[in-house]
């Protein structure tokens, strides 16, 4: 049973003398286990879509089961089983990391026992050992989103929802983000379903991507798939002779698309990955006696994708520096 199944999600507002529909009937599944990131531009409708998953926000119309009930129905049970880690941590920041970790956990009602039990079973997995008494607003961006995760964990959730995990980190914290979402696929098979700007985490991270503008879904693939879907790999090879000739029979292998002469340089636009293309074109040269003298492989990039699908490239906030 998938983890997620929406049908014809959609959600309208009314704002002054207009009707916005922000979400305009999605239609997608989320395997169990698996990593999806959610990307759009500006305004697609993610945090929308994100608010009716986690029961904050009625839909007008369509319908989900998420974590194996009815997001209207069921909405306690679907809270009960997911998890939520929004951008900004609530506290004020003076409470100490253990305390609320324990208070997050007795607010779904364990015992005190329990609840200690899990808090300090957090703090191990989510590598805050050290930190349990430190004031929350004294803590390093990175810690502190390693303690929004453990938060968003506390009642063991088969399902959980982050909204920009990431954003305002430094790259190795990034890094070790990733890992610790990784790790609670892999070792407690969550699912996970996320929402980022940041195309890198999408493609370093995410096994799935649902890409949405404009309040419809415009792609679902796997980062390979949705980059293989725009194109082939470009292949740049400078040779050492007449370049004229070695261009003339490149042309005439299978596979090529587009090819341009600069000069020494050859750019030649591939229908299949680079790799699989690449030996047999450098035997043709090497067979007439052309040497090539360098050669690069360029893959689509997701940012490609993006402009390719949505006419606007993503927003790409840049990482604070490290504090
Ligand atoms: N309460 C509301 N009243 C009126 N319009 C709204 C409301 N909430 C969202 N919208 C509109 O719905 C559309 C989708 O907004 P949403 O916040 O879901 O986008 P988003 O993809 O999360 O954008 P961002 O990346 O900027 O956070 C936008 O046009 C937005 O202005």
């Amino acid at each position: 049973m998938p983890m997620i199944e929406a049908d014809g999600l959609a959600r309208t507002f009314q704002a002054a003398h207009a009707t916005v529909d922000a979400v305009r009937g999605l239609s997608f599944q989320v395997a169990t286990g698996e990593i999806v990131g959610f990307l759009g531009p500006n305004g697609a409708g993610k945090t929308t879509t994100l608010r009716m998953l986690t029961t904050l926000l009625r839909p007008t119309s369509g319908r989900a089961v998420v974590a194996g009930h009815d997001l209207v129905r069921g909405a306690a049970q679907v809270r009960r089983n997911t998890g939520y880690v929004a951008q900004s941590g609530g506290t004020d920041g003076t409470s100490l990391v253990l305390e609320e970790l324990v208070l997050q956990a007795r607010l779904y009602r364990f015992s005190r026992a329990e609840a200690t039990r899990r808090a300090g079973l957090l703090v191990r997995q989510l590598d805050l050992t050290g930190l349990e008494r430190r004031q929350i607003r004294t803590l390093s961006g990175g810690q502190r989103r390693r303690l929004d995760l453990a938060l968003g964990l506390v009642h063991e959730p088969r399902l959980l929802f982050l909204d920009e995990p990431t954003v305002g980190l430094d790259p190795q914290s990034r890094a070790n983000l990733w890992d610790h979402v990784r790790r609670l696929r892999d070792d407690l098979a969550t699912t996970v379903f996320l929402t980022t700007h940041y195309l890198d985490e999408a493609d370093a991270l995410c096994d799935r991507l649902l890409v949405i503008d404009d309040g419809r879904i415009v792609a679902d693939g796997s980062p390979e798939e949705l980059k293989r879907r725009v194109g082939g790999d470009v292949v740049t090879v400078s040779v050492d002779g007449d370049a004229e000739r070695a261009a003339k029979l490149l042309a005439a292998e299978p596979g090529i698309g587009d090819l341009t002469v600069t000069g020494r340089t050859l750019r030649l636009a591939l229908d299949t990955a680079g790799e699989q293309a690449l030996l047999p074109l450098l035997r043709v040269l090497d067979a007439a006696g052309i040497a090539a003298l360098s050669v690069q492989i360029s893959r689509p990039t997701l940012d490609d994708v993006f402009l390719g699908l949505t006419g606007r490239s993503l927003r790409e906030p840049t990482p604070d520096a490290p504090r």
